[in-house]
C-alpha cells in the first residue's frame, strides 16, 4: 500500500509544479479535491489517469497518428506493388561476378557524363573496361597511365534509359560493426569469392612441357568430368586432386590456367598463407565453391612452413629419388608458422561434405618432401606431375614459340638475314656434334653489366618493334642451335622466358648470345652461393647429396 502511495506521489508532484494552466487543471480534478484520498485498487488508478485532460489529449494525438502512419505505409504499399507490377527487379551482390559485370556496363553508360553526382572511379573491377574517358583523357591512353570512369554514386537513384525503357539503378553500401565498416570489407573479411580477374585463354600449346604431360593432364580431366556416373555407381567421392611440384618457374601456375581455359572452368585461388585464415574459415570457402570448378591452392606448403623460403630448399628435396622417409632438416623441424590452419582443418576441408562434387583440385608446390603424406594420398592428390628445369627440348620449342609468326600476325620480312649466322646453324645441325667448345656462334657480350640507365635500357625489349618474319626452316634452324647451348636441366623455363623477352625481336642475336649468358648465370649463381655458404667457424649442417639431373622427361606420378 505505501508502495501505491509512493507512486502516486511521483504522479502528482511533477503535475504540482508545472505551468500555471496544469497548476490549475489540478486543482479542480479530484486530487485537488481529496488530496488524501488514495484509491485503493487498479480501477480507481485507471480512472484517476483517465480524469486528467492532458492525457486525454495524448490519446488523441497516439490515435490520430496511427491512422495517418497506416495510411502513408498503406499508400506505400500499393505503390510499391504498383510498382513491381511494371518493373523488374534484379538484384547484384557485390561478391558475385555479375555484380563487376553490371558495374563495367553502367561505367560506360553516358548517363554519367551529365549526371550532378557520380562516383569518380579508377577500379578497373577485374574486366577490360573501357571505362568512360574523361575530357583530355584520350591523350593519356597510349600510356594507359589512368583510366577514370564514372560510376553511380552509393546511395542515391538513378535512372537511365535504355533500350525504351527506364532502369532505375540503385547503389547500396550497408554499414556493419561498430565501427561503420562497409560491407564489401566485411565480405571479404568473411571469406566469401571474390572474383579477382579474367585473363584470356592462354593457348595450350604456348606451354612447352615434357613430352606426355600435357596430354596426360588434358586427357585425364576430360576423362573425369565425363564420368559422373562412373564415380555414383561405386560409391567414390566425385573429385579428383592433382599435385604439381618441382622447380620454380616451370610452368606449373601457367598449365592450370590455361587447362582450366581448356575445360571452360573457373579458378577459385585459395590463398593458404592468408593471414587469419583458420580451420573453420577454409571449410567455409571450399563449401562455397560451385559444382563444375577448379580449386586452386598454390604453394600448399606455405600454410604451415612459413620459415620457409624457397632458396632454403634443398634441390634434392624436389628430385624424384630423393628418400622421402629421412628425417626432416632442421628447418623444417620448426617450422616458425603462424598459420592458424592445421593441417587436419585442411585435410578435413578437402575431404568433408562441403568439398563439392566434381570439383578439381590442383595443389602446387616447391617443396615435395616437406608435404605430409596424408595431404598427398591418393583421393586427395591423385596425380602427382614433377615439372623439371627446361630439357633441351623445352628450350628449343620456347624458341620457336617465340618466333613462330602466327598465322594472322602482320610481320615485317626480314632481308637482312646474317648469312654466317644461318650458315653456321647449319654446319651444327648438320654435323650433329655435341663439343661445345666449337663455337656456332660467338659468344659476344651483349648483356652488359647494367653500370646505367642506358645500358638497362638497351636489355629492355622494344615492344614496337617487329620481329623479323622468318621461314619455318630458319627458325628450326635457330631453335636447335640456342637449344644446342642451353645446358640441360640446368635454367628454369621462366629464366629463359625472360632472356628472349630481351630479344624480342632479334632471333639473331638471341642465339649468337646465348652462351654469354649461360656463362654469365652460372657465374651468378656461384657468387651467390658463395655469398650463403656457412662460414668455417659456423656449425655446418649434414651435407645433403646433390640432386642428379635425371635425363629422361619429368614424370607424371599416378599415385
Ligand atoms: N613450361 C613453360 N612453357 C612456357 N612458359 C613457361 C613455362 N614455364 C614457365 N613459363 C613462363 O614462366 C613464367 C612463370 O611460370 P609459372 O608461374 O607457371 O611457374 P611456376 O612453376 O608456377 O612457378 P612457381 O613455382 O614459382 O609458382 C610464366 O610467365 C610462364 O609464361
Amino acid at each position: 500500500m505505501e508502495s501505491v502511495q509512493g507512486i502516486l506521489a511521483a504522479l502528482v508532484s511533477p503535475l504540482e509544479n508545472a505551468s500555471g494552466i496544469q497548476n490549475a487543471t489540478v486543482a479542480n480534478s479530484t486530487i485537488s479535491q481529496a488530496p488524501m484520498a488514495i484509491p485503493s485498487d487498479i480501477a480507481s488508478l485507471i480512472t484517476l489517469l483517465f480524469s486528467f485532460s492532458a492525457l486525454r489529449d495524448w490519446i488523441k494525438l497516439i490515435v490520430i497518428g496511427g491512422v495517418l502512419e497506416t495510411a502513408r505505409r498503406s499508400v506505400f504499399s500499393v505503390y510499391a506493388r504498383l510498382m513491381n507490377s511494371f518493373f523488374i527487379t534484379a538484384t547484384f551482390d557485390e561478391d558475385d561476378i555479375s555484380f563487376s559485370w553490371m558495374m563495367v556496363w553502367l561505367s560506360e553508360h553516358p548517363t554519367w557524363k551529365t549526371a550532378r553526382e557520380v562516383e569518380i572511379s579508377t577500379r578497373s573491377l577485374g574486366l577490360d573496361s573501357q571505362a568512360t574517358l574523361l575530357p583530355g583523357e584520350e591523350e593519356d591512353v597510349a600510356s594507359n597511365s589512368r583510366k577514370l570512369g564514372f560510376l553511380p554514386n552509393v546511395s542515391n537513384t538513378y535512372t537511365l534509359w535504355y533500350k525504351h525503357r527506364w532502369v532505375s539503378v540503385r547503389r547500396l553500401r550497408s554499414e556493419q560493426g561498430y565501427y561503420g565498416h562497409r560491407q564489401e570489407t566485411l565480405i571479404i573479411s568473411q571469406n566469401s569469392w571474390r572474383h579477382v580477374a579474367s585473363r584470356p585463354k592462354r593457348p595450350l600449346k604456348s606451354i612447352v612441357l615434357d613430352p606426355g604431360i600435357k596430354d596426360l593432364l588434358v586427357e585425364d580431366a576430360k576423362d573425369f568430368l565425363g564420368s559422373k556416373p562412373w564415380y555414383h555407381e561405386r560409391g567414390i567421392p566425385f573429385r579428383r586432386g592433382y599435385l604439381l611440384y618441382g622447380a620454380p618457374g616451370s610452368g606449373k601456375t601457367s598449365i592450370i590456367h590455361s587447362l582450366a581455359g581448356e575445360l571452360g572452368l573457373d579458378v577459385y585461388i585459395i590463398s593458404l598463407s592468408r593471414s587469419g585464415l583458420d580451420d573453420s574459415a577454409l571449410n567455409e570457402i571450399i563449401s562455397d565453391l560451385p559444382e563444375r570448378c577448379i580449386a586452386l591452392m598454390e604453394d600448399i606448403d606455405a600454410a604451415f612452413h612459413h620459415g620457409l623460403n624457397r632458396d632454403s630448399e634443398d634441390p634434392a628435396e624436389s628430385a624424384p629419388g630423393a628418400d622421402r622417409n629421412a628425417p626432416p632438416k632442421p628447418a623444417q623441424a620448426a617450422p616458425t608458422t603462424t598459420s592458424k590452419l592445421s593441417l587436419s582443418g585442411l585435410l578435413n576441408a578437402l575431404d568433408g561434405v562441403g568439398a563439392q562434387e566434381g570439383r578439381i583440385l590442383f595443389a602446387t608446390t616447391n617443396k615435395y618432401l616437406a608435404l605430409d603424406p596424408a595431404l598427398s594420398r591418393p583421393g586427395r592428390m591423385d596425380i602427382h606431375i614433377e615439372f623439371k628445369l627446361a630439357s633441351k627440348i623445352q628450350a628449343r620449342e620456347l624458341y620457336r614459340c617465340f618466333y613462330q609468326p602466327s598465322e594472322d600476325m602482320e610481320s615485317e620480312k626480314y632481308d637482312d638475314v646474317p648469312s654466317e649466322l644461318l650458315d653456321d646453324v647449319d654446319a651444327e645441325t648438320s654435323s650433329q656434334t655435341s663439343d661445345s667448345s666449337d663455337t656456332l656462334v660467338a659468344p659476344s657480350p651483349t648483356l652488359p653489366e647494367p653500370k646505367n640507365g642506358k645500358a638497362l635500357l638497351s636489355m629492355m625489349p622494344d615492344h614496337r618493334r617487329r620481329a623479323p618474319k622468318l621461314e619455318r626452316e630458319q627458325i628450326g634452324r635457330l631453335a636447335h642451335a640456342f637449344a644446342d647451348a642451353v645446358p640441360e636441366r640446368e635454367f628454369s623455363m621462366a629464366s629463359l622466358q625472360g632472356y628472349l623477352m630481351v630479344y624480342k625481336t632479334r632471333p639473331f642475336d638471341a642465339v649468337k648470345d646465348v652462351r654469354a649468358w649461360v656463362e654469365k648465370e652460372r657465374a651468378d649463381a656461384a657468387r651467390k652461393a658463395k655469398a650463403k655458404a656457412p662460414t668455417p667457424s659456423s656449425p655446418t649442417p649434414e651435407s645433403e647429396p646433390e640432386a642428379t639431373p635425371t635425363p629422361e622427361a619429368a614424370t607424371p606420378t599416378s599415385t
